[in-house]
């Protein structure tokens, strides 16, 4: 069917509907991945987003039973130049066509995502909606411009009760704000004994759990939209090691003293360079974020900067000067994306390792 997404600025671009056949609104992103569409679109971090890829092929290796970052995806469309809709992998079990289409979900081809991402680059992201061929633009612009974000994107997709991913290790309560599988997976592997909590659990409930550590995840939206997951860090800073990730890390920026803004059009990607530097080296990382911590409001907080992106220098990570407390801005998970930022999994363990061993 005939399709078009219309942009908040006016820009139409003309295409091929796919999936479900539902007109859906949301905030247009673009991802430079070449591989890990299934990741990207079960990733909770997409809430409420229409994600373009840069990469003209997509859905070439169908989708399996194993890539899902989570069990419903959040996102809300995917723009595509060329969707395959024959696909050879043997893995496969269905197309990426009949995943949108069992889960409800909108998506457009034939659209030249070349336009449409320098577009983003140019002006910034912004609002866009993929509607029918004959919806009316004029209209479609204006109630883009009257609608305002959901504020309350990490409710939607965190977990609503408390449950177990058991392991004969260290204990880590994991805070889901939107968590994807791959954190779970890689402290499982590490033989974590797991509790994944919802997001507005309080510092107090989780030390009753007397857990070796804090895990905080990765989650959708503005940072500033989570007033009460702030209290809940500073209740925790020092009484057991915490590391954060994404929206994790920026939560842990905000309790802390500093401040959080939104890029112009964010870092999505698997090929983003992260230097890291207390080591002096330099990673290639997975990412997915459209806020960032402000760097000038790190001074007179307990933060030290310990990562940078090196494509325009927004900071990447954090340590706590007192107290066993880091975070990264990228995905460390990879899922999708290369894996070389691993090893901080390694390093959170040694973290509780050691605060262990202090306090006991
Ligand atoms: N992947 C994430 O955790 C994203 C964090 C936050 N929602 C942002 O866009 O910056």
């Amino acid at each position: 069917m005939k399709k078009k997404l219309i942009l908040e600025s006016g820009e139409v671009f003309h295409g091929e509907g796919f999936g479900a056949e539902l007109e859906t609104a949301g905030e247009v992103v673009f991802n430079t991945g070449m591989t890990g569409y299934q990741e990207l679109i079960s990733d909770p971090s997409y809430c409420g987003q229409i994600v373009c890829m840069t990469y003209p092929l997509i859905g070439n290796y169908g989708i399996n039973r194993d890539d899902y970052e989570s069990i419903e995806p959040a996102i809300k469309g995917l723009i595509v130049k060329e969707l395959c809709d024959l696909p050879s992998n043997f893995r496969t079990q269905i197309t990426l066509d009949e995943l949108f289409k069992k889960k409800n979900l909108s998506g457009i081809s034939g659209i030249d995502t070349r336009r449409l991402t320098r577009i983003l680059r140019n002006s910034g992201v912004v609002k866009g909606k993929i509607v029918n061929a004959d919806a009316d633009e004029n209209e479609v612009v204006a109630e883009l411009k009257g609608t305002d974000f959901p504020t309350n994107q990490v409710e939607t997709v965190s977990t609503k009760t408390a449950y177990a991913n058991p392991g004969r290790g260290l204990k880590v309560v994991l805070v889901d704000f939107g968590s994807k599988l791959g954190i779970i997976r890689e402290l499982s592997q590490r033989n974590c004994d797991i509790t994944v909590v919802s997001h507005d659990i309080t510092a107090e409930e989780i030390l009753l759990m007397n857990p070796d550590g804090i895990m905080l995840s990765n989650g959708p939206g503005d940072p500033e939209d989570n007033p009460q997951a702030l209290e809940m860090i500073r209740g925790l800073l020092g009484k057991v090691p915490i590391f954060g990730i994404c929206l994790g890390h920026q939560l842990i920026g905000l309790a802390c003293g500093a401040k959080t803004f939104k890029l112009k059009f964010g870092h999505r990607g698997g090929n983003h360079p992260v230097l890291d530097l207390e080591k002096n080296k330099v990673s290639i990382t997975s990412q997915n974020h459209g806020y960032a911590v402000d760097q000038e409001s790190l001074k007179g907080t307990d933060l030290i900067e310990t990562h940078i992106a090196l494509n325009d220098r927004t900071n990447e990570g954090l340590k706590h000067k007192i107290h066993p407390c880091f975070s990264v801005q990228y995905h460390p998970e990879a899922s999708p994306g290369p894996e070389d930022a691993n090893y901080l999994f390694d390093e959170f363990l040694d973290l509780m390792y050691q605060f262990k061993n202090v306090t006991v």
